[in-house]
């Protein structure tokens, strides 16, 4: 049996464009994008092993508070702002050189109780929104690659969601949201951001409808955030997903994901988490292919801290790492979307996945899939490959090269 690396050596000498070792946000730059990037909390910036991890450049481009700057967080009563667990991730960025996606200024949950309760007029509650608005964005103007400006307006069917805002504003509170946003920080990418808009339906279409609106109102909106949240095998097919990222861009807008993470029904199995890969490397293909597409979030990266089992009832391991910190196949999945190679870590496995040219002139060309580096954390019985299988936890895989 000839060892993978023998492999992807040979294939290296023939094949210029590999990104040989890239983690994902190196390949995601290679392919054009701003960045690949993490969600992220407060509370597990105190695990070292996590935060080295997660302030790893060559994975992680970018970062997103999953908490912090919510309206509960930064403005807990009114006209009285709080940014010291916003600065902590804000900071954070700055010192690792990652771009900060900011998360997000009007959404119907995580409102404090003096929002969600309060004795409203459409006056009133307007005034709130845009001082909240303006003290936010303000406090980080000049920090935020992009603000989620607005989150989940959206029933399933399309139609708008009866949120407070809604209730006592309309569907006006959507473009005046996006002017004083653009107003507080005019260099801030300002972004529309829902859940189950990530293929053609109802939803996506009146995701659709808010960027028109907000244009129509001739406020500034710059793209839409497509959270991502899929379940293990009724993840959107790869041209689904481009079909619907295309409608969204035909309208002038980018589009990025925001929030992805993949569930399953535990416990994992091997054909689980091959699934798992396969999802992934469809959803981040999707982004490669549409050239406004900027980057890709996932929803913290490890299943240690995945918001998902407590959300979801028996479902978890959502996440491209597993809760030991150690790459899991999806890892491989969106390398392979993102055009990378392997390398080999002294702390995690890495896997090695490369989609390219199999034509020695580099150019057009055949997937050619090279999958598993069995060994490291996680892995046990042939963790050298040399037996062509190898075992993570219970299940073992036949990939190996
Ligand atoms: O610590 C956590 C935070 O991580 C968490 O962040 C939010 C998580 O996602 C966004 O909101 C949720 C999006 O998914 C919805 O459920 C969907 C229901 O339809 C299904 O088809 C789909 O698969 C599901 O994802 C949830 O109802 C939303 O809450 C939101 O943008 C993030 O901020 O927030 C809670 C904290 O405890």
């Amino acid at each position: 049996m000839v060892h993978f690396s023998t492999i992807a050596l040979a294939l290296a000498s023939v094949l210029p464009q590999l990104t040989r070792g890239a983690g994902l946000h190196t390949a995601a730059v290679a392919k054009g994008k701003l960045y690949f990037g993490s969600a992220t909390d407060n509370p597990e910036l105190t695990d070292a092993p996590y935060l080295a991890q997660l302030s790893n450049t060559d994975d992680f481009g970018q970062i997103t508070p999953g908490n912090a700057q919510k309206w509960d967080a930064s403005e807990p009563s009114q006209n009285t702002f709080s940014y010291t667990k916003g600065d902590v991730i804000a900071n954070l960025a700055a010192t690792n050189g990652q771009k900060l996606r900011c998360h997000t200024l009007v959404w119907y949950s995580q409102l404090p109780s003096w929002v969600s309760s309060g004795s409203w007029t459409n006056a009133t509650l307007l005034a709130a929104m845009k001082n909240h608005i303006t003290n936010v964005v303000t406090h980080y103007k000049g920090k935020c690659y992009a603000w989620d400006v607005a989150n989940e307006a959206l029933n399933e069917d399309g139609t708008y969601r009866n949120n407070i805002f809604y209730q006592y504003i309309g569907e006006a509170y959507l473009p005046i949201a996006f002017a004083t946003a653009a107003a507080a920080d005019p260099d801030a990418k300002l972004y529309y951001n829902d859940y189950n808009i990530e293929s053609a339906g109802s939803k996506s279409t009146g995701a659709q409808r808010i960027v028109k609106l907000v244009q129509q109102y001739g406020a500034k909106i710059d793209g839409v955030g497509l959270q991502a949240h899929f379940i293990v095998g009724s993840t959107p097919s790869q041209s689904a997903q481009a079909t619907n990222l295309a409608a969204f861009t035909a309208l002038g807008v980018d589009v990025a994901y925001t929030e992805l993470d993949i569930r399953m029904t535990l416990p994992s199995t091997a054909a689980l988490l091959t699934q798992q890969s396969t999802d992934y490397q469809n959803t981040v293909a999707a982004c490669v292919a549409n050239a406004k597409c900027v980057g890709v979030t996932i929803w913290d990266y490890t299943d240690k801290y995945s918001w998902v089992p407590s959300t979801f009832s028996g479902q978890g391991d959502a996440c491209p790492w597993d809760a030991n910190l150690v790459k899991k196949p999806a890892y491989a999945g969106i390398l392979a979307a993102l055009g990378g190679t392997a390398s080999t870590t002294s702390t995690t496995t890495t896997f090695v996945t490369t989609t390219t040219t199999a034509s020695s002139g580099g150019t057009g060309g055949t997937a050619v899939p090279l999958y598993g580096q069995c060994g490291g954390s996680g892995w046990t019985g042939s963790t050298t490959c040399a037996s062509g299988t190898c075992k993570y936890g219970s299940e073992w895989y036949s990939q190996c090269m």
